[in-house]
């Protein structure tokens, strides 16, 4: 391809991507795989080129562009070579217009830099949530530990600060590695294993993992559990939980099972476990700020309307959760997000609601303290941004 066909494969695909952000339709990443393969004539150059030129145009987009053409058109004013691929040849993009207005730059949407603001994250700080974002394994401990991974895996580099954590150049081709067949490594960001070890789970207790999702920390609590005791893992989501178990299985997992709960009556599907728990561990439904580093155009599909709703389910499995620990046992708040809404404002809300409840100290080994609970974020700890509290039940 020519470098003007890139500007203008790249160009269309923004089209597609700013169309799903303001319709929920399917993630950038999504519709890049699709596009891409779809272009036959497109070689692994041409892919990652236009790869590049459709990131790096997401990122310097604040607020969702009107078109994927001004979106490029920003990206030209500091990249005088893409300029010149506006050059009108057949498959490239109409020559740049001087008064052809580019999409307006900055890191964030308004409403949402306001909100980060107000939630104590400086302009620094809201920049580094589109840095590009690492690759990390966490060593699974049944099976192997950290020195006999990098000893396989030279490129690996271990996180002073994370004990199972190992960072990778971001190419690594992980799931061809003989240690990830083998259940020996995940791939999981340091956060994430951070927030599963500072809810402190031992070998023996009686867990539930009320979020589960596929599973990611339910592995790394049954891990730090030594494989004794149980974890429970529900969620509402009957495909992302039924890729739970065989993951369970790859990495030695013996004491995971899985319950399928409806939405708006998970006590009733958890009325045997009630006052029961050691740990209830709730990684919340979020809006993932914490995670644009990977979907940055996740903060183009955010709306103030959608916070609310996030927050309202949050609260709302807090109190399910809270039924279910025993007297002295232990709830675990985590979100993958940054904003006191969904983090410290909602644990400070839980709080409030329940005087019987109080929020425990963290032994995190990175992080801030913040409210009543601790932070992590991009910049400070070069991790996902998280939000964790611990609360325990008088
Ligand atoms: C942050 S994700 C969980 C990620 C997962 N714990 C992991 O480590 O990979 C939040 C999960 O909450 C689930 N969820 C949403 N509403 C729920 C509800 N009412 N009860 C239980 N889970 C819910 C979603 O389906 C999603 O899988």
């Amino acid at each position: 391809m020519t470098p003007a066909a890139r500007t203008q494969a790249a160009i269309e695909l923004l089209d597609q991507i700013i169309a799903a952000a303001r319709d929920s339709g399917p993630a950038a990443d999504t519709i890049l795989a699709r596009g891409l393969a779809a272009r036959r004539y497109a070689g692994s150059k041409d892919r990652r080129a236009i790869r590049e030129l459709v990131y790096d145009a997401i990122r310097l987009c604040g607020e969702r562009p009107e078109s994927g053409r001004s979106a490029m058109v920003a990206l030209t004013l500091g990249d005088p070579a893409l300029a010149a691929t506006f050059d009108g040849s057949p498959y490239g993009p109409a020559p740049l217009d001087p008064h052809e207005p580019p999409a307006e730059t900055g890191a964030l949407p308004r409403w949402l830099a306001r909100a980060m603001a107000a939630s104590g994250l400086d302009a620094a700080q809201q920049a580094a949530l589109l840095d590009r974002a690492p690759l990390d394994l966490r060593v699974n401990r049944l099976k192997a530990d950290r020195g006999a991974i990098t000893a396989q895996i030279p490129d690996a580099r271990p996180l002073d600060s994370v004990p199972d954590a190992l960072r990778l150049p971001p190419d690594t081709n992980v799931e061809q590695l003989p240690a990830y067949r083998d259940g020996a490594i995940e791939v999981q960001d340091a956060g994430s294993q951070l927030v599963s070890i500072a809810s402190g789970a031992e070998r023996g207790w009686q867990v539930i993992d009320l979020c589960a999702g596929a599973g990611g920390k339910t592995l790394a609590l049954a891990a730090a559990m030594d494989n004794r005791g149980a974890v429970l893992a529900c969620d509402v989501d009957r495909p992302r939980l039924s890729r739970l178990m065989p993951r369970a299985e790859r990495a030695g997992v013996t004491i995971a099972a899985t319950r399928l709960l409806d939405p708006g009556r998970e006590a009733e599907g958890l009325a045997d476990w009630r006052d029961r728990a050691d740990l209830v561990f709730v990684d919340a439904p979020c809006s993932g700020t914490g995670t644009w580093r990977r979907n940055p155009e996740a903060r183009w599909r955010l709306t103030p309307a959608r916070l609310e709703r996030l927050v309202r389910t949050q609260a709302h499995l807090l109190d399910v959760a809270a039924g279910l620990v025993r007297p002295g046992g232990a709830l675990v708040h985590v979100v993958c997000s940054l904003l006191d809404a969904e983090g410290a404002g909602q644990v400070q809300a839980f709080l409030e609601r329940h005087p019987e409840w109080d929020a425990a100290p963290l032994a995190l080994g990175a992080g801030q303290a913040h409210g009543p609970g601790m932070r992590l974020t991009p910049l400070s700890h070069s991790t996902d941004g998280f939000f964790v509290a611990k609360l325990i039940r008088r």
